[in-house]
């Protein structure tokens, strides 16, 4: 299996990253990606590229619906931009990232305000804080942009770990969501088992593939929403694959990512058409790739990145 590396640009920085840069795969069911962050070591790449090669070579799970509802991901970008990326993306739901690093609930409240105008009436508006808050600033935040949202849907991981989300929980009127402490603390239970959330986030790459993540929605006892790792169109598909499988689907998914890149590996980037992602298995395009092919250097650094994780592996 060859591994091929893209570098795609990011006009607006999210996740602290203004490139996304990963891998392409094509194996024996079609295309894969493995494009872990590169803040993460070879150990936590591991489940990363267990996930890729069960997306390539491991048919994906029947689907029990051929479209799926996704939310608008808006970055912590001014209050006028915000509102032109949700009026630009044809989705009822929006995700807003809030307490970014550098800048104040001021901020938060002046985006979320903006984005609940450009969102449709009766549309659903979420935030992501990415665990940046201690359990007091967390409430009197959530109090505040669930005020200034005329509601919000849920608050996605709003304190680092478990054990503070369900102390927030206990004390705010806002469903919380689980992100970072399903996908990054090694027990993607304990969130469960510590009445720490109303609802699980899971993304596919992280937690080691859509068949893993399929096992987590089946036991963890409350609804899951699918999210990307802002991946190209083919690690996108999988995150689609996975939300089209499940048995209830409930809220919309953070799948409409590709509008953060630059440029895709494939002919036609998934984008939401009226707010629903088509569940498909796109192919890698030639021509669209080689727009977006790293340049040695950086090819040079994923294939070593790639034998440290197989090395891991003992592979
Ligand atoms: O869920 C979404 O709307 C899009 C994906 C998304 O928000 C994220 C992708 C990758 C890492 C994080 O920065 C962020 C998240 O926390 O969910
Ligand atoms: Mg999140």
């Amino acid at each position: 299996m060859q591994f091929r590396t893209f570098a795609i640009d990011m006009p607006t920085r999210f996740r602290g990253v203004n490139r996304r840069e990963g891998m392409v795969v094509r194996g024996d069911v079609g295309w894969a990606e493995f494009s872990p962050f590169l803040d993460y070591s070879a150990a936590e790449c591991v489940p990363w590229y267990q996930a890729t090669l069960d997306s390539a070579n491991r048919p994906w799970p029947d689907r029990v619906r051929d479209r799926v509802p996704v939310n608008v991901t808006v970055p912590a970008v001014d209050p006028e931009h915000a509102a032109r990326i949700v009026l630009g993306s044809t989705c009822r739901t929006a995700k807003v990232k809030v307490a970014e690093r550098g800048q104040t609930l001021a901020d938060d409240i002046a985006r979320v305000e903006a984005v609940r105008d450009a969102l449709p009436l009766g549309g659903q508006l979420r935030i992501d804080a990415n665990g940046a808050w201690e359990v007091g600033e967390a409430v009197k935040a959530i109090r505040k942009l669930d005020k200034a949202a005329q509601g919000l849907e849920y608050v996605e991981q709003p304190c680092a770990t478990a054990k503070e989300l369900a102390e927030v929980r206990k004390k705010v009127d806002v469903r919380v969501a689980a992100d970072e402490c399903i996908r990054r603390s090694g027990d993607p239970f304990r969130v469960r088992d510590l009445h720490a959330a109303d609802i699980a986030v899971l993304k596919v790459q992280p937690l080691g593939g859509i068949h893993a993540c399929f096992r987590i929605a089946e036991q963890i006892d409350m609804p899951v929403v699918v999210s990307s790792a802002v991946e190209t169109s083919i690690g996108l598909a999988a995150g689609v694959a996975l939300a089209a499988a499940l048995p209830d689907l409930p809220f919309a998914c953070g799948l409409a990512t590709t509008s953060l890149l630059a440029g895709d590996v494939v002919a036609e980037p998934l984008r939401p058409i009226d707010g629903y992602l088509p569940v498909i298995r796109p192919q890698l395009d030639e021509v669209a790739f080689a727009k977006v092919a790293a340049p040695p250097e950086i090819e040079e650094r994923w294939q070593t990145r790639l034998e440290a994780v197989r090395e891991e592996l003992d592979e």
